[in-house]
């Protein structure tokens, strides 16, 4: 593509126009190839313009830059360079991207998850519905990204616009007509997702999490709504909103009613479920909506996969499926990587390994394992640690809803990053020790597994929280191997 073509997509201040062929788009210098154009923006850890030289001297045939300062020194030292500044370099990657990926995004039906948690579980579940009717789609979200049936590993819940719109143009060539992806807070507010126009929306919960990067709850929150408004496209055509989450009341309020979808567990919601019949590795219960009623069965086990179906269902429904295609996959539907997931045993113990990570997630967990044990007064063992360099007022919350719930709780690490592990212990120890439940603290993680597991008798459930799908413990000296179910099942083989 020529440079002078790039720039009429994109939004500048002031540019150096000039024949140039661009062959890609980049803004990490690291991963700049020649005939690139070098996207530099200013980051919160790094700036992108620091790294200019660098990308030039890999092959960057072209720079477009959001400070007035490189701009100049590019001008200066680099005339031959094509070269534009612009006010948001995220913007200016979206729309210099979609246009040399060929605007893939207008050959996909786009359906976004956001909220705190749920999001991979419904993603993963509407992926499922589209696929059982024979669509091939484009899943994109912090487990896996899937295009069109190839299953690759993804670098973030939600990546930066040009790897999305790589991802779309791959897929777009290889059949797909949907994509489904998970639009975390960070992207939302970073505008990663800039121009991609969402089909339909669905919005889960909001509950306390990442305030390390959004300050407070209401930004928090504000970041998830602008999925509704649209970011650098026109609103969704459709939201699909749980409306039981005093968060989604708020947004369900600000949309047009012929455009909104309120799902939850009461009447009063569009999607709704009732006749609820729960156990271990089976739910099945009848869904109403305004367009007929249906029988569901789903292999997915507790209340929160409740929502998480009635989500997936609401959006497949308004993605064209009908509510018979819908029951029909959900009866096979998608189980999730290390979301309740039971490791085998002969041993009579439970061992649950779940990605948990937030207080509520936590409590959600707790109460779901205190009714399967219930009726053979089992105990609930948990065992959390929070994760470093992350929310550390989320701490002491989920150590007060570890301990609030369980039996006994095993304290331990969390990818502590570059923290100190004793210093994210000693937080979280700070609410779990208002409960009075008994605890015990090992911040070596297969340690305390092997404590959790061994303190369980026949009949009790034991929870590995937090790391769920995770292949990898972030400690500060680096990223080692680390699987929770893996060392799980090693211990319940009575290997150490
Ligand atoms: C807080 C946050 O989201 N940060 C992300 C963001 O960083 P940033 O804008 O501050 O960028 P930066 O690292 O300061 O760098 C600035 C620019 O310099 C560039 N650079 C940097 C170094 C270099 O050598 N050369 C170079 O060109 C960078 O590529 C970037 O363009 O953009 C970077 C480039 O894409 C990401 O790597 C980085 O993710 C960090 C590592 C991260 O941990 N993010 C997590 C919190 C995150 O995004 N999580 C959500 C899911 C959360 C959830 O729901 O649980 C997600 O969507 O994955
Ligand atoms: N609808 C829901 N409401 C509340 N909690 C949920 C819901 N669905 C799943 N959970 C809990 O949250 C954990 C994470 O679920 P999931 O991976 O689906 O969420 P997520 O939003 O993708 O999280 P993340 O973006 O942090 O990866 C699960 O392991 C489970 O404990
Ligand atoms: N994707 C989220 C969840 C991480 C879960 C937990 N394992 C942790 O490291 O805190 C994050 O990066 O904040």
């Amino acid at each position: 593509m020529d440079w002078n073509e790039v720039l009429r997509e994109i939004a500048v201040i002031q540019s150096a126009e000039g024949e140039v062929p661009v062959r890609g788009v980049q803004y990490d210098s690291r991963r700049v190839v020649s005939g690139d154009l070098f996207v530099a923006m200013r980051g919160g850890s790094a700036d992108g313009n620091q790294f200019i030289d660098k990308a030039i001297s890999q092959g960057a045939v072209t720079v477009v830059t959001d400070s007035p300062e490189a701009y100049e020194k590019l001008r200066q030292k680099h005339a031959g360079t094509g070269a534009a500044l612009v006010e948001y370099g995220r913007r200016a990657l979206a729309e210099a991207s979609a246009a040399i990926f060929g605007h893939p995004q207008r050959h996909l039906a786009l359906s976004a998850v956001t909220g705190t948690n749920g999001k991979t579980t419904t993603a993963f579940l509407l992926e499922a519905m589209l696929k059982s009717v024979g669509r091939s789609c484009v899943l994109i979200g912090t487990i896996e990204t899937h295009i069109a049936g190839e299953v690759r590993e993804s670098p973030h819940t939600t990546p930066e616009s040009r790897d999305v719109l790589e991802l779309f143009s791959e897929g777009a060539k290889a059949g797909a007509t949907e994509a489904v992806m998970e639009m975390s807070s960070h992207a939302l507010e970073q505008e990663r997702v800039w121009g991609l126009p969402v089909d339909v929306a669905i919005f889960t919960n909001l509950t306390q999490d990442h305030l390390d990067f959004h300050g407070t709850m209401e930004r928090y929150f504000a970041a998830k709504t602008r999925l509704f408004e649209g970011v650098g496209a026109p609103p969704p055509r459709v939201a699909v909103v749980n409306v039981d989450d005093p968060y989604g009341q708020r947004i369900a309020e600000r949309i047009e009613r012929s455009q909104l979808v309120r799902y939850g567990l009461d009447v009063a919601a569009d999607f709704f479920a009732e006749e609820i019949r729960m156990r271990a590795g089976e739910t099945r219960l009848r869904m109403r909506t305004p367009h007929g009623a249906v029988e569901v069965r789903s292999p997915l086990t507790g209340r929160v996969n409740i929502y998480n179906l009635l989500a997936a269902s609401a959006a497949a429904w308004a993605r064209g499926l009908t509510l018979d295609q819908i029951a029909q996959a959900a009866e096979t539907g998608a189980q999730v990587p290390g979301r309740f997931e039971v490791v085998p045993t002969d041993t009579g113990v439970t061992v649950v390994v779940d990605y948990a990570h937030t207080d509520d997630a936590l409590r959600n967990l707790i109460v779901l394992a205190r009714e399967l044990v219930k009726e053979h007064s089992g105990r609930v063992i948990t065992l959390f640690g929070c994760g470093g360099d992350r929310d550390r007022t989320k701490r002491p919350r989920m150590g007060r809803a570890a301990g609030e719930g369980s039996d006994l709780v095993v304290l331990t690490s969390d990818n502590p990053r570059s923290e100190e592990p004793g210093a994210i212990v000693a937080e979280a120890l700070v609410g779990l020790r208002e409960t009075g439940t008994e605890s015990i603290v090992e911040e070596d993680r297969a340690a305390a597994i092997e404590i959790a597991i061994r303190s369980a008798d026949k009949g009790d459930i034991v929870l590995i929280a937090g790391k769920g799908h995770e292949k990898m413990q972030i400690l500060r000296s680096g990223a080692v191997p680390f699987d929770d179910s893996a060392v799980a099942a090693r211990v319940l083989r009575g290997e150490r």
